[in-house]
């Protein structure tokens, strides 16, 4: 079996989330000395936090929750492409990737580059490029980033593009030390039923 190279952000109490939104925290709800037997923990934290999938909902009150989303998305075939980008990521920048064949794209910009902080401005996907993918079967795409749009934007025209070319969104994913190439992905949500998005531990299994 080939190793498996860990591309999810580390969540502990410092781990950096959109400004004002809820803080990631663990802390013990019991303790062993106390309850006489075991440690027993629990997590607050917004679901937008590190490694995270968005299901539709997160920006469609009409749209599909994290249970209705197929978990065959978020295993199989990837392809990493590094990129360098500057503002945004449109077509053009994407010139020299081969696509043919590519159902999950896993896009490094290296533009997040201290992750224990939040990022001031990231560069965006262009209104263009979800059509683009989409052509070539694109299914889900990936960024080292905290969101495909930019930050404040309140439309998200990427995020509505994507979803609206049949392309899934997993944001926040560190690819600092990957190779561009082909990998198994596997970035399983949780079930959660209502929720409009999920915390993913996201792995890359070279081929
Ligand atoms: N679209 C971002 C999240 C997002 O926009 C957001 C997350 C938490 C609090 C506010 C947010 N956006 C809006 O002002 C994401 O998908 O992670
Ligand atoms: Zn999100
Ligand atoms: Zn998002």
């Amino acid at each position: 079996m080939k190793r498996l190279i860990d591309i999810s952000q580390r969540l502990d109490n410092q781990v950096a989330g959109w400004p004002g939104d809820t803080p990631f925290s663990y802390s013990l709800a019991w303790n062993k000395a106390d309850s006489g037997s075991v440690n027993v923990g629990k997590i607050v934290m917004s679901i937008h936090t590190g490694t995270h999938i968005d299901a539709p909902f997160h920006f469609d009150d009409e749209g599909k929750r994290v249970i209705d989303l197929d978990p065959e998305l978020y295993v199989g075939p990837a392809r990493v492409v590094h990129v360098s980008v500057s503002q945004s990521i449109g077509i053009d920048d994407l010139k020299d990737v081969e696509l043919e064949g590519v159902t999950r794209l896993l896009i490094r910009t290296g533009a997040w580059v201290d992750r224990q902080s939040f990022p001031q401005t990231i560069p965006h996907l262009e209104p263009d490029l979800a059509a683009y993918l989409a052509q070539y079967g694109v299914r889900l795409i990936g960024l080292d980033l905290p969101s495909v749009d930019v930050l404040d934007s309140k439309e998200l025209p990427a995020h509505h593009g994507l979803t609206r070319h049949g392309i899934h969104i997993l944001e926040g994913i560190v690819l600092e030390d990957v190779q561009p190439g082909d990998y198994e992905l596997i970035a399983l949500p949780l079930p959660l039923v209502e929720a409009d998005g999920s915390p993913v531990r996201a792995v890359l299994r070279e081929l």
